[in-house]
């Protein structure tokens, strides 16, 4: 990771529910980047952007946002610098107007620029006139998106912000988000399931599971490294070709091996020493590389040989 200042930082964070333990999680976001969380439903996502809003405590770890502890005095000039949207709507909101609602909101922040707001509902297309009730599903989303945008926050704290937004509002989501981020001290934590709108965004992706963190990487590298290679070679076994470095899946494949890994580079460089042909390389998805990684974590980090056994 480039040297940047930090704009959350988790420390041994954790949380124990009746069914569900979270942490402990350690976490450095970068200050000016796109960080995504990425993890199937119930990973702890949410909880833990309701944790760094002060909405839940956690009942170990400290947590920072732009350089100030959560849950100590002056946590209601931090909120002004941030901008938070929920997973979902708010509550017993349902008979007000959004403008109704925004004239409440707007008090709040110093910072809040009526004509940025505009833009957005115009961008949007939202009518703030109807109330929050009588809105679709997609334009109260894009209108919780303009509120939580409008006072321009320094970071964006963004729950799976594309829910229940069409194709176009999706591609308007996305343009607004690249503005935001023109200016470079701007931050954007977000949890998604949309791996396209991750590939598109984030900088950093940080892959959850089970109340875990089980890595933080920076997205281009991660691309790059896990890939799926089909190799070939004279005399080539399984327990030969177990020897490559990060190698996470190893099966049969016509005459060659299909072998999953995690180190791309070196394993092209052990390849070429060893005389193994590499007849095909095929990148890997996000959600190809969160299942291997969730494989792993079930088998302790043991290699997956294709025929259900584990070496
Ligand atoms: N208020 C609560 N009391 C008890 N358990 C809770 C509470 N809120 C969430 N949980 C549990 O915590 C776990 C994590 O939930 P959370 O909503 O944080 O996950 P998530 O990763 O955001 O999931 P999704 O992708 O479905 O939105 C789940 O098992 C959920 O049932």
């Amino acid at each position: 990771m480039e040297q940047s200042q930090t704009a959350i930082a988790l420390d041994q964070v954790s949380l124990q529910r009746q069914r569900f333990q979270l942490g402990p999680v350690s976490l450095a976001i970068p200050q000016g980047y796109v960080t995504a969380i990425v993890g199937p439903n119930g990973s702890g996502k949410s909880t833990l952007f309701r944790m760094m809003l002060d909405l839940v405590k956690p009942e170990r770890g400290t947590i920072r946002l732009l350089d100030h502890q959560v849950g100590t005095a002056g946590d209601t000039s931090l909120k002004q610098r941030i901008g938070y949207l929920a997973e979902g709507p708010t509550v017993g909101e349902d008979n007000m107007t959004g403008a109704f609602k925004t004239a409440f909101v707007r008090r709040w922040y110093s910072g809040w620029d009526d004509r940025h707001y505009r833009d957005l509902l115009a961008m949007f297309e939202v009518d703030d006139s109807l109330k929050l009730g009588k809105m679709s599903k997609g334009m109260r989303r894009k209108y919780d998106f303009a509120l939580a945008l409008a006072h321009r926050p320094e970071l964006l704290l963004l729950d799976e912000p594309s829910s229940g937004l069409d194709p176009l509002a999706w591609r308007t989501m996305l343009e607004v988000l690249h503005r935001y981020m023109e200016d470079g001290d701007r931050t954007i934590l977000m949890a998604s399931h949309v791996v396209e709108e991750v590939r598109r965004l984030a900088d950093y992706i940080v892959f959850m599971a089970g109340g875990e963190v089980l890595g933080m990487y920076e997205k281009d590298e991660l691309l790059g490294r896990w890939q799926i290679l089909f190799v070939q070679g004279t005399g080539l076994t399984s327990g030969g070709a177990a020897g490559m470095p990060g190698l996470c899946e190893l099966a049969p494949a016509g005459q060659a091996w299909r072998v999953v890994t995690r180190e791309a580079y070196d394993a092209e460089r052990w390849c070429a020493e060893n005389d193994i042909d590499i007849t095909h390389r095929q990148p890997m998805g996000l959600d190809d590389i969160l299942a291997e990684l969730m494989k792993q974590k079930k088998t302790g980090g043991r290699m997956n040989t294709g025929s259900g056994g584990i070496v």
